[in-house]
């Protein structure tokens, strides 16, 4: 499915003070299977434009659409995995049981739900662990059965915000690649929010840049790396280098010097 943003600016209410303009008459298309990411400086309005995909934000004007469809709240089909998976996870439920609360959201049939979490577990390599809590388990597991929760849905698209900010570099490695495995597996559109220029240069097939004050999209960037995609050979070869360069330059410039 499509996904389209059209015309969307965002602003926020302030107490005293005027709205606070979060995102500038955006306007995008990111179309089935391909994998997004987006980058820009801190307060550049990197999760309001994803929050605004997931339908728990409205946009101020203009409008977002899922095919055909304008997104007005959650829409079925999309799933969302948030940096935070430690207030993301119930503590007190098992793994199982925390990715079968998705599928009786949904409404699935309960062996339905038992066949999904099975799958979805091998899926993120955590066959077997369906009787551990989130304590008992490290933060790049946690993520894990985060990023399995939200294919419960089988979701077309799945969106993630900062989802490996807070785990250590090998695991973000592990779990980069894990994404990468996944989207395939599931055939998912993914849109996916980072700080991290050389991960947004591994994961994507477009890599788009956002400014700040007012946050807007001022570049929309092929990624053309082979596939598929290695952490070793692919960060050494010399157009990996020219990319990131290219998006370092982007996001670091003021944010109003002339394109
Ligand atoms: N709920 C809110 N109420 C008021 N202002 C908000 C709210 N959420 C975000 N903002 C403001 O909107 C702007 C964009 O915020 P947003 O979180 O989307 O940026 P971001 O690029 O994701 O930032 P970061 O990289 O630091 O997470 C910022 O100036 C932020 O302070």
């Amino acid at each position: 499915m499509t996904l389209t943003i059209d015309n969307v600016t965002k602003s926020y209410p302030a107490a005293k003070a005027a709205p606070r303009l979060a995102l500038a008459e955006t306007s995008l298309t990111i179309g089935r299977d391909e994998f997004v990411c987006v980058v820009g400086p801190s307060g550049c309005g990197k999760s309001t434009m994803l929050m605004m995909m997931s339908g728990l934000l409205t946009p101020t004007a203009g409008e977002v659409r899922l095919g055909d469809k304008v997104v007005t709240g959650p829409p079925a089909g999309l799933s969302v995995v948030f940096q935070d998976y430690g207030r993301s996870l119930f503590p007190w439920m098992t793994v199982r049981r925390n990715l079968a609360i998705a599928g009786k959201a949904a409404r699935l049939p309960r062996a339905e739900i038992a066949a999904r979490v099975a799958e979805a577990l091998a899926a993120v390599g955590l066959h077997g662990a369906d009787n551990l809590y989130p304590w008992q388990m490290s933060g790049g597991m946690q993520q894990r059965v985060a990023i399995a929760r939200a294919l419960v849905l089988r979701p077309e698209v799945m969106l993630m915000d900062e989802p490996f900010a807070a785990v250590d570099a090998q695991t973000r490695a592990d779990l980069e690649d894990l994404v990468l495995k996944v989207r395939h597996e599931y055939q998912m559109t993914v849109v996916f929010v980072t700080h991290d220029i050389d991960e947004a240069v591994y994961l994507a097939d477009r890599v788009l840049v956002l400014q700040a004050n007012p946050g807007r999209l001022v570049r929309d960037l092929p990624i053309d790396l082979p596939r598929p995609r290695d952490q070793v050979t692919t960060k050494l070869e010399p157009r990996f280098a020219q990319l990131r360069s290219e998006i370092f330059r982007l996001v670091m410039r003021p944010a109003d010097a002339a394109d």
